[in-house]
């Protein structure tokens, strides 16, 4: 964990802090809002849709409040079994929070995708603030539609227009969720980014570094396993501490394999080499990463591979 100082709130009578979940339909820009309300990269992003499996937390720390943010996989009709878990998960999640921020993508229609977690939404009790995200990829015409688009879906508490990657409003959306927060002390210690444990964080970037660049190819068949992680024996003071780290790669077909691992392992190296340097920064330490990639074959399907792979 990063940090162990609680705060103590400059009034304790008028702090707030609690649970916010981020939902919205795939690529809806969910985690790119996350990390600009965090102020650091907690959940993997991408263009291809459906890369968050797991429900990662980022927190926001301020003097009059404390923000604990539910990151959620793409919320939408199940298809495969993966579906089915993964929106279960957003039920869960859902019910547990203070209050939902909604993304819906300006550059987009409002569609029968979004419809669906509208309804989804109407039948919790928690209330939602409706964004409408990447705002800056649209004119002042089309976001106005947006808008009024947005407003027609369903009943929210407030309606937002946010650029996470420009920067724009993304204080406003956290003054609007902080407000409806109940007064509490604080949840977490300060400084603490994340209360994902270190192995999600560290599959989560292993994974990054594996679909890099060949994510057309391997959209939704990745899957990552750290399988054991432990301090080296035997080094010296002048070595300094190292970790091995022993992770596995889950992919469905023999073709992804060579993929992943490139000609004569070239690819897999550079995985390792990237995936090395995001964990070293993670965890401030000397890491020895070990990658191994392994066929599974139809994950996705298979409830004993899908437990196994942590979902
Ligand atoms: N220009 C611009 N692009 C954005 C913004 N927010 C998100 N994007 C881009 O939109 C794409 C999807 O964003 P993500 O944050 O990965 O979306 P997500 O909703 O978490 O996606 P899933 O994990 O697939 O559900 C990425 O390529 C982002 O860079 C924004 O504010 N401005």
């Amino acid at each position: 964990m990063i940090g162990s100082t609680y705060i103590t709130p400059s009034d304790p009578g008028s702090y707030r802090a609690g649970f916010a979940s981020v939902v919205g339909r795939p690529n809806a820009g969910k985690s790119t809002l996350v990390n600009a309300l965090v102020g650091t990269k907690v959940a993997i992003t991408s263009g291809r849709p459906q890369t968050t499996r797991h429900t990662i937390r980022g927190i926001v720390h301020r003097d009059d409040a404390q923000l604990v943010l539910v990151d959620t996989p793409g919320l939408h009709r199940p298809r495969t079994l993966l579906g089915t878990r993964l929106n279960d998960l957003v039920m869960g999640t859902l019910a547990e929070v203070d209050v939902v921020a909604f993304c819906l993508p300006s550059d987009q229609k409002v569609g029968p995708g979004d419809e669906f977690i509208a309804r989804t939404l109407a039948e919790t009790r928690t209330p939602v603030v409706a964004l409408a995200t990447k705002a800056h990829l649209v004119d002042s015409k089309r976001l106005v539609e947006h808008l009024i688009e947005i407003e027609q879906l369903g009943d929210w508490v407030d309606i937002v227009p946010v650029s996470s990657l420009e920067g724009y409003q993304v204080d406003v959306v956290a003054d609007v969720l902080v407000s409806h927060l109940p007064v509490s002390p604080p949840l977490y210690p300060e400084g603490e980014l994340t209360d994902e444990p270190e192995q999600i964080m560290i599959a989560e970037l292993v994974r990054e570094a594996a679909l890099e660049g060949v994510r057309d190819e391997l959209p939704h068949s990745l899957a990552v396993v750290v399988e054991e992680m432990g301090e080296r024996p035997g080094r010296s003071a002048a070595q300094g501490p190292l970790l091995d780290i022993h992770v596995t790669v889950f992919v469905e077909r023999q073709s992804q394999k060579a993929i992943v691992i490139g000609a004569r392992g070239s690819r897999l190296r550079d995985v390792g080499t990237q995936a090395r340097a995001g964990i070293e920064a993670l965890l401030g330490t000397k890491v020895f990463l070990d990658l191994h990639v392994k066929v599974a074959k139809d994950w996705q399907r298979d409830p004993k591979q899908l437990r196994r792979l942590g979902f």
